[in-house]
């Protein structure tokens, strides 16, 4: 009884020591984002993610893998001097976030410098994003993208929409607003329906004429306006494939920076195994086809090394992508099942 009592507490302590660091960070992030003063102070001691025309930059580390290049703020600021920019330009920096021991990270875009130039001062690459994900682990890539994310959306709501006018940000980038409207604008993510549709035995999956050779994915959609997240994946499965799907499951949400911020919304869904007959709309899909468990086995345990050079015959989206996750938690439960 006394242990069990002492374990109760200490699961507690744990508990609430850990939410309190996550509380604190959370409240940090708040204050920078509203406080223009106190994001421009927390700059001087943060990490700064650098793209160039939104390529991250990545770093080789001695293991002879690439991470994710986080700069200090005052080595940055010598690197620029030394490229013959202001050091005053990290400034311009956006706040993404805080590591877990509170440290505020950052990105900047550096398009207009020369690339070369900071690739050898930073002593690194700069790398097309989706190639990036392909280089970096699984913790990393939603940190680079929410990086370019960020710094697409102010490329791209530089002006008011109402009266043309230049919009202004906050110091955080957490907002821009128009001082002739008075309209304030958020960076926003559009969100997608992501489905892995079943007949008991088989996932259906999908490929548009644009995806790599060879790679299929879950069914997607964009969500229209006034839908729900039910309602747009029951519409997308009937537009894209003509089927009815039942059994709804959430399965979980990712950012997806590419082509836009979309904000997928990932979800698990039955049909009837009389009623499988695909027919598909050939305006968005080149083909979609059943799989069966052992090839979505084979697909996933030998993911291509490098898919544009050797695209296999048939493979799935790479593990950061939420559709991995949906065609992975099928595999398990027809395991389970089979057992
Ligand atoms: N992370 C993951 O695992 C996966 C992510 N995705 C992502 O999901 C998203 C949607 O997938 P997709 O199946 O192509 O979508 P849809 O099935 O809705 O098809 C795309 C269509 O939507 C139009 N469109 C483009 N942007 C928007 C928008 N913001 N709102 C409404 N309609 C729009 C396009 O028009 P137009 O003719 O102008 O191009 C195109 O006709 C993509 O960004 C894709 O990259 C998809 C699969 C897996
Ligand atoms: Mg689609």
């Amino acid at each position: 009884m006394l242990k069990s009592f002492k374990l109760l507490f200490n699961c507690n302590l744990v508990l609430s020591r850990s939410c309190s660091g996550y509380v604190s960070r959370m409240r940090y992030l708040m204050r920078l984002k509203e406080d223009d003063e106190a994001c421009r102070e927390a700059l001087k001691s943060g990490n700064i993610l650098l793209y160039h025309k939104l390529a991250p930059l990545l770093q080789k580390t001695n293991s002879g893998v690439y991470k994710l290049a986080c700069l200090k703020t005052s080595d940055l600021e010598h690197i620029l001097e030394k490229v013959g920019k202001d050091k005053h330009f990290v400034n311009e920096s956006f706040l993404l976030g805080c590591t877990d021991k509170g440290q505020p990270q950052f990105s900047l875009e550096v398009g207009d410098l020369d690339r070369r130039a900071l690739e050898q001062e930073c002593q690194g690459l700069f790398v097309d994003l989706r190639r990036a994900f392909f280089m970096i682990t699984g913790s990393e890539s939603a940190l680079v993208a929410k990086g370019q994310a960020l710094l697409r959306w102010h490329q791209t709501n530089g002006f008011c929409s109402a009266t043309g006018q230049p919009t202004i940000r906050n110091q955080s980038g957490s907002f821009r607003v128009c001082p002739s409207s008075g309209i304030t604008y958020y960076p926003k993510m559009a969100p997608v329906v992501i489905v892995l549709v079943s007949d008991g035995s088989r996932c259906l999956l999908a490929r548009q004429a644009m995806f790599p050779p060879g790679m299929y994915s879950a069914l997607s959609g964009f969500c229209d306006m006034g839908e729900s997240m039910e309602e747009a994946l029951h519409r997308e499965v009937a537009e894209e494939v003509g089927l009815e799907v039942e059994n709804l499951q959430y399965s979980g949400s990712q950012h997806w920076p590419f082509p836009q911020s979309s904000f997928m919304l990932a979800c698990h869904a039955t049909v009837n195994p009389d009623k499988t007959q695909v027919n598909i709309d050939t305006a968005e899909l080149e083909d979609a086809r059943w799989f069966t468990f052992e090839e979505i086995t084979e697909a996933l345990q030998n993911p291509p090394r490098n898919p544009k050079e050797e695209p296999p015959v048939f493979w799935v989206p790479p593990s950061y992508a939420i559709a991995n996750q949906l065609i992975q938690e099928w595999a398990n439960q027809q395991q389970l099942s089979r057992k």
